[in-house]
């Protein structure tokens, strides 16, 4: 009898306790610094014992592996309630409650009514209406959407069709798909969970149209969520990740709707119909701007857990030789494998830096807007847009090299990284398509750079763009330098504004020459997409250093914190070594030095790799991977996967009897 079983051993693998017991810091006391302190770090352990006691959480992972799109959504709905219903219980703060989202990874099938209906009533309504309509979506009274998108546009919010006519004789909108591509499409949580969505329509009085508005429509009855007269709505079908979600489409035929459910915070309609506006009139786009800060943070935690999951595994798996002399080395002892996964991790800890540098700012910024002052707007809302485009790009590329490199396994579902890259893929293209996000940055960069050329002293995160290029001399000056993050940073900041300054003139250059404005920009527009890469990537760098530089920690913490982040900005330049000596941020001399110092760094890193990633603290159910589990015994935990996968029910398959036995007995049976 073979002794080969799939029981998870107690213990610890001991190849991954032997990085464990040689990392140079202490482990907890960075995953404090990650989480904002002792008290938060234990009362997420708290939050994650609570959840995870329930065996549900357990069994969700089956269904995700091995469920039917409707079984799968089913449990996620079940999943939505019961998180719910706790909340209510244990009178869950805001805060507790993102805490728990962040813990379950956020595949909840009525994950719009959180991240995105509430924060729109709480930006977009008035004060009465957030007494009704706010309190009852809090209450879970109501379940809602944001009805944005429609299948001819999700891009160009002026290009919406979706109407909302006034009628003042009964005080009411009347809401309507005028065409197939006016129908909404995308909205989560719109196709079978929600009974109500915040529908954003143009809004027409006495045939003129106002723009863009908000407006509540009511979609399913309170009583059997039965569609309502006049709503055509359903699920768009499978989609490449995220199937928890019932992504939906919407038609509205004539529904109305009372003139209160127009929310009413930004712009008013009077009962006879008179149109009054208030504050900028990109208010209406506020909740987008949130949820691109936040795309930030789910980089991050897309980008620390994937490369939790590779360091881990890269410490356990052993393949071919390096001295021919000893054993098969962990393949993390590979250069080329610490090069495809370490980027990962430096990034990791780069978002965690530039997503709360970015939240501090929003929040900031909102409580000014708050207040009736709109100054901060434009540059966050380019801030938030560059930043939003770059961290979801960079994490998303870089989890699918983790997955490449962890081999064959990385294929497996089982593995958790392939649901990891589809799931996060969307960030590229939710909350506005990255390039066109990078273009809203560049065509602010334009202006401030315009700004600085006619003597404006600029302040915020061009306040760079005043500089004298004349000044600028590499501030490394030997390969010592490399690593004096100041002087990266330097790197990166000229970097940046020559490549701005290149396609400013040249847009300038092109206009002067009788170019229409619009073709002119059209002709430029790759490179300011790069001038706007460049500026965010400056950013995060920047970010990242003061961040370290700000830290109260032990100097084993800070120390390793400074090498990652010196790796982050050399891996930078070393990748995109054509545009730093385009711009001559770095000659030949300097670029040979990043990319030795880059290379040297691999091998300083490699002895905390682990350490590294368990900081993140990440628990087994939330990273849901057999190859990254704390414990290490990967092997065990992919045999163990396979109990659950319905194809190994049977002994013999009902496709044997169906198709194989009788085309094998026609096979034997045949002379040829
Ligand atoms: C662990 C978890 C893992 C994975 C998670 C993965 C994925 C998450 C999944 C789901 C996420 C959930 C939900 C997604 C929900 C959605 O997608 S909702 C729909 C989002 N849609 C968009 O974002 C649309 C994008 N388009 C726009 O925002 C605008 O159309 C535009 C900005 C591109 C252009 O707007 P226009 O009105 O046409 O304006 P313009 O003429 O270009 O510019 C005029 C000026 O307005 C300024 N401006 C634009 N936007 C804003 C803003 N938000 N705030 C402030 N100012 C703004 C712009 O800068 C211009 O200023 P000027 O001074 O230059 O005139
Ligand atoms: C998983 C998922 C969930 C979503 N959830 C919601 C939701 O809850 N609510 C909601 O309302 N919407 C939702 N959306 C829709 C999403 O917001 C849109 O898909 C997104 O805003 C991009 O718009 P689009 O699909 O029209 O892309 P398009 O604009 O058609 O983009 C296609 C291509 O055209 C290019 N392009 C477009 N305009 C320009 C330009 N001006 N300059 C240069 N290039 C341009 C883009 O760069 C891109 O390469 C969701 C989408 C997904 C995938």
């Amino acid at each position: 009898m073979s002794e080969i079983t799939s029981s998870i051993p107690l213990q610890i693998n001991p190849d991954l306790q032997e990085e464990r017991d040689k990392a140079s810091f202490n482990v907890t006391e960075l995953t404090h610094i990650i989480y904002g302190g002792i008290e938060k770090t234990k009362k997420r352990k708290r939050l994650e014992k609570l959840l995870f006691s329930d065996p549900f959480f357990q069994e969700y992972q089956n269904v995700r592996a091995f469920g039917s799109r409707s079984e799968y959504y089913a449990a996620s709905v079940k999943k939505s309630t019961k998180i719910f219903k706790l909340r209510r219980q244990h009178k869950w703060t805001d805060e507790e409650y993102e805490t728990v989202l962040d813990i379950c990874h956020d595949d909840l099938a009525l994950t719009l009514h959180h991240t995105m209906f509430i924060p729109a009533l709480e930006r977009l309504a008035t004060e009465d209406q957030k007494s009704k309509w706010l309190t009852l979506a809090k209450q879970y009274k109501i379940i809602g959407t944001y009805a944005q998108t429609e299948l001819g546009h999700g891009t160009y919010l002026q290009g919406l069709e979706t109407t909302a006519t006034y009628d003042p004789q009964t005080r009411e909108f009347v809401m309507n798909t005028p065409t197939l591509s006016a129908m909404k499409w995308w909205p989560g949580s719109l196709g079978k969970s929600s009974n109500h969505a915040l529908v954003l329509a143009t809004l027409i009085i006495s045939g003129k149209k106002y723009g863009m508005h908000p407006f509540l429509v009511q979609l399913r009855s309170m009583d059997d969520h039965k569609v309502l007269p006049g709503v055509r709505v359903g699920d768009i079908g499978a989609k490449m990740g995220g199937n928890s979600v019932d992504n939906g489409y919407l038609i509205l035929d004539n529904v109305r709707i009372p003139r209160n459910n127009m929310l009413m915070k930004n712009a008013q309609v009077s009962p006879d119909g008179k149109f009054v506006t208030r504050g900028p009139s990109k208010a209406n786009y506020a909740t987008m701007m949130l949820i691109r800060v936040q795309i930030c943070t789910m980089a991050y935690q897309v980008v620390s857990s994937g490369a939790t999951i590779g360091i881990r595994y890269s410490a356990v798996r052993r393949q071919s030789k390096l001295d021919p002399q000893d054993r098969e080395p962990k393949i993390l002892e590979y250069q080329t494998q610490q090069y495809k996964i370490f980027p990962g991790l430096a990034m990791s800890y780069a978002f965690l830096f530039a997503s709360r540098s970015l939240t501090r700012k929003y929040e900031e910024a909102f409580a000014e807007i708050q207040r009736g002052d709109f100054k901060s707007l434009p540059e966050l809302h380019c801030l938030s847009s560059g930043l939003k485009s770059f961290c979801s790009e960079h994490s998303v590329r870089q989890v699918e090299i983790i997955r490449q490199s962890c081999g064959g396994h990385g294929y497996l579902n089982a593995a958790g990284l392939g649901m990891l890259v589809n799931a996060a893929a969307p960030m590229i293209t939710v909350e506005g398509e990255n390039t066109v996000m990078y273009l809203q940055l560049a065509r602010y960069i334009l202006k401030r750079f315009a700004g600085a050329m006619s003597g404006q002293q600029l302040d915020g995160s061009t306040s760079y763009l005043s500089m004298d290029p004349a000044t600028y001399v590499c501030p490394v000056m030997s390969e010592t330098d490399c690593r004096n993050l100041t002087a990266l940073c330097d790197i990166y900041r000229y970097r940046s504004y020559m490549t701005v300054c290149r396609v400013a003139r040249q847009v300038q250059h092109d206009m002067e020459s009788d170019m229409p404005q619009h073709v002119a920009i059209n002709k430029n527009l790759v490179d300011l997409v790069r001038a706007a890469k460049a500026h965010s990537y400056y950013i995060v760098v920047k970010d990242f250093v003061e961040g370290v530089d700000a830290l109260v920690a032990s100097a084993p913490v800070i120390k390793v914190l400074r090498t990652l982040c010196c790796f982050y900005a050399a891996h930078g330049i070393a990748e995109y070594s054509g545009d730093f000596l385009e711009s001559e941020a770095v000659g030949l001399h300097q670029l040979k030095w990043i990319k030795n110092l880059q290379v040297s760094l691999l091998g300083e890193i490699r002895p905390d790799a682990v350490a590294l990633v368990d900081a993140f603290d990440y628990h087994d159910i939330t990273l849901s991977s057999a190859l990254g589990c704390y414990d290490g015994n990967a092997y065990e935990r992919l045999f163990k996967s396979t109990e659950n996968d319905p194809m190994n029910k049977e002994e013999v398959h009902p496709s044997y009897y169906q198709y194989l036995k009788p085309f094998m007995e026609e096979m034997n049976k045949s002379k040829l």
